[in-house]
């Protein structure tokens, strides 16, 4: 398929500038570096392109000192400046490239709206949610620019076509590159380097297309010399070479696209590939265990991998199965049973151009087959590990890198012809903060080394950039404040940073998922992206420059643009032949001059500190925030276990309150029905005794009136069982103690509203007993006679006042409850119109201390309200003695239908005293009277 026409494409590739032009070698070899002094120096004024970093200024006084940090020192030389146009003395800036990629919605939020709006090709409006706005006051919107915004349905073709292709054409033509991509998990980084899970070839991702495009364009051109690749951009020549022993059979089906881009024939290519990884600042070869340790030669035949009939994933996983479980069980075996990987370090690239992986493995693939078989067994190897060390594996920075060897046809054994150039294509782990992944121990170790490396990529970028504003500012003072680049506080940024300074084009893929991830680690993202932007990737890093013989200088100054066209006509052959004859001498001295300015010297120093500062600051913010999750882990314990607790207490409340209503309630009408069947039974005797001669005080009627107080004393009991006392009738009575001292008239019955039979009959028995006292004289005195009290008329009469002044207020607290009959001087007076009422009484509480109730002695130690409380899961209730008791007296509730209304407008004093049974009641009925009936009680007793 060919690519679509952009401005990189290889329709539009030029081609590999002439040998002359200064500027399109790459610091990358001494050749490239050799030669470009001779150019430089035959040529003089005819730079045909801008010229690119590590390029050579002329003669003695053309030489420069160059300082290695950051590109800050750069001086232009008096050569460079006086050219006329002025093209040469700076090289032309060129910012980091960043793409935003929207993924599409997953399948489960395809409805959901995403806060990314796209405006045009370049700009995006990121609107923040309306939950993430505090007090759900909308947060403005903010624009994010990029080179260029790929919307959700853009075709990995295209994607590739516009970001990754460029990047293959420099590297093919000699120059660097990286790619990385940076997003949040689940945002897409991984489907855009390595592809969808499917075989489809419309899936394939940014590398396999570039692997692709790497063989297509230097097909015929492959070089067979031995080679190996060494440092960051060195070659040597072998004398055997080593063939890779890895097939993957199932590569040659693996969908190719057609892209081709035009490269210089003049060379013939070698590439190589390396795969690691950097996880927890530490950096692995992820070739080291999947690839044979013993070289074999191309007649050997070639051990190949078995796989399955499974789709692509398990196919890929299956092949590199075999490889990576066979030398991993090697690596196990011969590390005693434990899987063992050797942690690789960072050293300086002898030729200065940056640093490189000391020890990791530089594989030669000759077929886009052998170097997608690798791809796909470094990958994984990376899972395997993942799995191994029980982490994901996009916790960790892939890195996968391209090294075409490009070796010119006219020196085909001289390593110093050869230029190595190579594209690196890193899959960054996902870049949420620790704070949301909720991780603890290892993986929080694990993920702030992520965020260390990531926050370390980005204030690089940062300060790069203000470096090279302030570097663009004018005047010098400007220029003494520029900051030191810490490349060198995390292991990607150390690997990466000559990229950064001028040693090749890099280009940011921010992936963007804004339908189901967090918008605020998107827009830390999106601004993670904003200041890489802005930085330019092409200050000067390190210039190596050449020495040239005097006698050459002015020889090949006045050779002019022959020397250019010697070589565009006849090839490096034929310029390095010219070289001998012309007395031109390669120079194996490498003159890497370096200004170490004061600042520098002590930089290291510095640096140290720094960086022992960070990894302090580092440790101490792990263990913040662990001590931060620790915290929050225990209170929710402690809440959890309040509310449980306080549920429970509210709950033993609630039961309590319950038993205690239920009992209250019973207590209440049965005192009620009590009272009233007191009413009912005082006012008939009384009529009943009037009619039918019936003594007024018989043994039956003590033995009713004993079962009321009985029953009273049971209704109290229990009150105070319940631990509710307030219907009580004791000293400690709160409506007694806040008793009224208004006047209660007491309403007293006199013996002349009892009509004239009545008290005949009255008189009879009065007669018949030896007793001039009234009726309550008479209930008196027998209870006077059972406790042993005789005598005292007075003190009986005061007793049963303040019996009546109980029932009084008992009465009060029956009105409160609405549930109760009323009696009031009043009602009594309109009931009764034969009655008198009494002169009006004080009520007070003390004469009451003198006078208590057995039951109000009684109840507070037999009940004690805190025992009660003590207990804890008080579920059962237990039958009180007010239960009890009713169901010795089994009241009938009929009762009340018996009641008829107006009877409770009687006063109850009455009722005290004349107590008759229901049997009574019938015997009545039957005409027996109440002599007959008391003899007949005396007899059964
Ligand atoms: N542009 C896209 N088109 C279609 N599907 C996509 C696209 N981007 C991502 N996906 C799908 O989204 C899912 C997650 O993508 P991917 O694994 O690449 O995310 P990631 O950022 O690499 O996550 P992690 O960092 O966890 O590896 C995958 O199933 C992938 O196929």
């Amino acid at each position: 398929m060919a690519p679509a026409p952009t401005p990189s494409s290889s329709t539009a590739k030029p081609r590999l500038p002439p040998k002359s032009a200064a500027g399109t070698t790459p610091a990358t070899g001494r050749v490239t570096r050799l030669r470009a002094a001779k150019e430089a120096s035959t040529t003089p004024s005819t730079p045909a392109v801008p010229r690119q970093p590590g390029l050579l200024a002329m003669g003695k006084e053309g030489l420069r000192k160059v300082s290695g940090k950051n590109g800050q020192k750069e001086k232009p030389t008096p050569a460079l400046r006086t050219k006329p146009d002025g093209a040469a003395s700076q090289a032309p800036a060129e910012t980091l490239k960043a793409f935003l990629r929207i993924r599409p919605p997953p399948a489960a939020a395809s409805d959901a709206r995403p806060y990314l709006e796209i405006q045009s090709t370049t700009d995006v409006l990121m609107r923040a949610p309306i939950e993430n706005s505090r007090h759900h006051v909308p947060k403005p919107p903010h624009l994010f620019s990029f080179d260029q915004v790929f919307p959700p349905d853009t075709p990995q073709s295209d994607f590739f076509t516009t970001t990754t292709l460029p990047l293959v054409d420099k590297l093919l033509a000699g120059e660097n590159g990286l790619m990385f991509t940076y997003g949040v998990s689940n945002s897409g980084k991984s489907y855009t380097i390595q592809g969808g899970s499917t075989m489809e070839a419309e899936q394939r991702g940014v590398l396999p297309r570039a692997i692709d495009v790497v063989f297509n364009s230097i097909e015929g051109l492959e070089s067979s010399a031995k080679l190996q690749t060494q440092g960051l951009a060195d070659v040597v020549f072998r004398d055997n070479d080593e063939y890779l022993n890895i097939v993957d059979p199932l590569a040659t089906q693996e969908p190719k696209i057609p892209d081709t881009i035009k490269v210089d024939r003049n060379f013939s290519y070698a590439i190589f590939v390396s795969y690691s990884e950097v996880y927890n600042e530490k950096i692995f070869d992820l070739l080291d265990s999947v690839l044979p340790t013993s070289p074999a030669t191309p007649t050997q035949p070639r051990p190949r991998a078995t796989y399955d009939k499974a789709p692509r994933g398990s196919r890929m996983q299956s092949f590199s199965a075999v490889n990576s479980s066979f030398h991993m069980a090697a690596m196990a075996n011969g590390g005693g049973g434990v899987l063992k990987r050797q942690a690789l370090s960072l050293k300086n690239d002898p030729e200065g151009s940056g640093k490189y992986i000391a020890g990791l493995k530089d594989v030669r693939v000759r077929t886009r087959e052998e170097a997608l078989a690798v791809f796909r067994s470094g990958q994984n190897a990376r899972q395997v590990f993942g799995t191994l060390a029980n982490r994901e594996s996009s916790r960790s920075h892939g890195i996968f890198t391209i090294k075409v060897v490009r070796i010119h046809n006219g020196a085909p054994l001289d390593p110093d012809s050869a230029q190595v150039s190579r594209l690196a294509i890193v899959d960054l782990a996902g870049s949420e903060r620790n704070k949301n992944t909720h991780t603890t121990g290892d993986r929080l170790k694990e993920a702030g080394n992520i965020n260390k490396s990531l926050m370390v990529l980005g204030q690089c970028l940062e300060v790069l950039r203000a470096n090279q504003q302030k570097l663009a500012g004018p005047g010098p003072a400007a220029k003494k404040r520029i900051a030191v680049v810490p490349f060198r506080h995390s292991k990607l940024t150390e690997i990466f940073q000559n990229f950064f300074v001028g040693d090749g084009r890099a280009v940011i893929v921010i992936n963007v998922n804004p339908f189901d991830t967090g918008f605020d680690e998107n827009s830390h993202v999106m601004r993670f992206s904003a200041s890489a932007r802005e930085v330019q990737t092409t200050a000067h890093n390190k210039v190596t420059v050449p020495v040239i013989p005097k006698d050459e200088g002015s020889r090949s100054a006045g050779d002019g643009g022959k020397g250019k066209a010697a070589k565009e006509g006849d090839g490096w052959g034929k310029m390095t032949a010219d070289r001998e004859s012309q007395g031109f001498v390669m120079v194996e001295e490498e003159l890497e001059v370096e200004e170490q300015d004061p600042e520098s010297e002590d930089e290291d120093e510095k640096d140290a500190l720094v960086e022992y500062l960070f990894e302090q600051l580092q440790e101490m913010k792990t263990r913040l925030y662990e001590s931060e999750m620790r915290s929050a882990a225990i209170e929710v314990e402690v809440r959890e276990e309040v509310a449980r607790e306080m549920q429970e207490s509210m709950q033993r409340m609630h039961e309590g309150f319950t038993q205690r209503f239920n009992e209250h309630a019973l207590a209440s009408e049965l005192k009620a029905d009590r009272k009233i069947d007191i009413v009912m039974r005082s006012m008939t005797p009384a009529v009943s005794r009037t009619y039918r001669n019936i003594p007024e005080h018989s043994p039956a009627d003590v033995t009713m009136e004993e079962e009321d107080r009985s029953f009273e004393s049971a209704i109290d009991e229990s009150l105070m069982a319940s631990g509710d006392d307030s219907m009580v009738t004791s000293n400690s009575d709160p409506f007694l103690a806040k008793a009224p001292t208004i006047p209660i008239p007491t309403v007293t019955i006199s013996r002349d509203s009892v009509p004239a039979h009545a008290r005949e009959a009255g008189a009879t028995d009065k007669e018949r007993n030896g007793d001039l006292v009234g009726s309550e004289e008479q209930y008196d005195e027998e209870e006077g006679e059972e406790s042993g009290d005789e005598g005292d008329d007075v003190d009986e009469d005061e007793e049963s006042e303040e019996e009546e002044e109980d029932e009084g207020l008992e009465d009060e607290e029956d009105d409160s409850d609405g549930s109760a009959f009323t009696i009031s001087a009043n009602e009594a007076s309109d009931a009764e119109s034969d009655q008198e009422l009494s002169p009006p009484r004080q009520s007070s509480a003390s004469p009451r201390k003198s006078k208590q109730t057995p039951a109000k002695k009684r109840a507070p130690s037999t009940y004690p309200l805190v025992a009660r409380e003590s207990s804890s899961t008080p579920q059962t209730i237990t039958p009180g003695p007010l239960a009890e008791r009713v169901s010795q007296l089994e009241l009938s509730d009929d009762d009340d239908d018996e009641v008829p209304v107006k009877s409770t407008k009687k006063k109850r004093t009455l009722g005290k005293k004349k107590v008759v049974t229901e049997d009574e009641m019938e015997r009545h009925d039957l005409r027996i009277s109440g002599a007959e009936v008391k003899r007949m009680m005396k007899a059964s007793k």
